[in-house]
């Protein structure tokens, strides 16, 4: 297979974000990296920080024979100075930016106490390894990066899934992570792993915002934070309540990864969306083509900046509610997006058990079964089955546990 080169990291900050001086400062000084020349791009000019991308560097010699075929450089930009639409064909940061401060004003008006800065600091890059390895893999630039610094790519090409999976991610795929930063003692508030769960609501509240008529975009959660939509020939059929399953596929999903420093845990944050990709299932973009045609509907196709920019405002918003108030406050809602309300589930490692599944348990968001009859009575024991312990298999209705 052919792998693509990797290509610049483009930086830039605006409003809310640590000024792109004071980062530069930080990187040299703290992280120990060496900002180099400036180079011309188009007509602007941006300064390059050389080897900035430690995870890129090191992830390359293991993809690539030819290291010289890859550039490794992060590219600093300031706000008038963007890359333009050649040299970033697949993503317009212009869009972007331009979309996260429309976004910002609306959210600030509805909740003026909050401070909004999910990518504020922001890169991107057009071929990347993983946006989640290029912030974690090295612990003193995690550091020092500032809250709600944010990395999207349009290719990873060592893209990571939940469970050590390979996250397989071509263009269409839009990838994206945040560090979000949280004092230990938040604990006591809410668990950190409800985090997955605001991930998933946001990119799923994201797309159901995105503008008037996207509500009724079929896009669902499954447990704990699997995107799912539903397939393009089932849209506008009544579907019996038990086979709602077999007629949604997987589109997107959340990986988190926890990191300790300072009493403060380091969340990144990354998740992935099918927003235009046709394979290997079906995509956001092409249920509003489908719904459009079968429906009548009048919808635009969704663009990754704005959709982005949509995101990144409703997650940070929703964070910062949940550091005062913790996860309750959303519950409502997570049960409305998923698709397992009352779902009759079997749980193999409990002797194929039959049970009924009643919510998520308010402490730890461990998955809540209870053993039921035939006629959906409840007959006896009730299993907690936490997130990461276990593999859900929603088309047969089968729990079972990781191996
Ligand atoms: O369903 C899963 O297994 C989770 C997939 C998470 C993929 C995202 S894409 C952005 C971020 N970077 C990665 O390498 N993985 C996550």
């Amino acid at each position: 297979m052919v792998r693509p080169s990797l290509t610049p990291l483009y930086l830039s900050s605006v409003d809310n974000g640590v000024s792109a001086s004071q980062l530069i400062k930080r990187l040299e000084d703290d992280v120990g990296y060496h900002i180099q020349n400036v180079m011309d791009c188009g007509n602007d000019r941006f300064k390059i920080i050389k080897g900035l991308s430690a995870a890129h560097e090191m992830e390359q010699k293991d993809f690539y024979e030819d290291p010289d075929a890859t550039i490794k450089d992060l590219v600093l930009c300031s706000q008038g100075e963007l890359p333009d639409r050649q040299t970033t064909p697949y993503f317009s940061m212009k869009g972007f930016f331009n979309n996260l401060q429309e976004q910002w004003q609306n959210q600030v008006h509805s909740s003026s106490r909050d401070t909004l800065q999910f990518g504020a600091n922001f890169v991107y890059g057009e071929v990347l390894t993983s946006t989640s390895t290029l912030m974690d893999a090295n612990p003193r630039l995690l550091k020092n990066l500032p809250d709600g610094f944010t990395i999207s790519g349009t290719t990873q090409v060592s893209g990571r899934g939940r469970s050590g999976n390979v996250w397989v991610n071509p263009p269409g795929v839009l990838a994206v992570s945040t560090l979000m930063k949280l004092p230990l003692k938040s604990q006591d508030i809410s668990p950190v792993s409800f985090v997955q769960y605001i991930a998933t609501i946001a990119y799923i509240q994201a797309i159901l915002t995105y503008g008037p008529g996207y509500e009724n975009i079929p896009v669902r959660i499954k447990w704990p934070n699997d995107i799912y939509i539903m397939l393009p020939q089932y849209l506008g059929q009544v579907i019996p309540s038990n086979s709602t399953e077999t007629t949604y596929a997987k589109i997107g999903g959340i990986l988190v990864n926890t990191n300790i420093f300072n009493e403060e845990f380091h969340l990144v944050v990354g998740c992935g969306l099918n927003v235009s990709n046709a394979a290997p299932t079906t995509s956001v973009n092409l249920v509003i083509e489908e719904m459009n045609k079968r429906l009548g509907t009048k919808l635009q196709k969704v663009n990754n900046e704005h959709l982005l920019a949509n995101f990144l405002a409703i997650f940070n918003s929703m964070f910062n509610r949940f550091k005062r108030e913790g996860f309750e406050p959303f519950l409502p809602l997570y049960y409305k997006l998923w698709l397992h309300s009352d779902q009759i589930v079997h749980i193999h490692h409990k002797g194929n058990v039959r049970c009924k599944v009643t919510g998520i348990t308010k402490d730890w968001g461990f998955l809540v079964a209870k053993e039921v009859d035939f006629q959906g009575r409840f007959t006896g024991q009730t299993f907690e089955l936490q997130p990461d312990g276990n593999s859900f298999d929603m088309f047969k209705g089968l729990i079972s546990k990781k191996q």
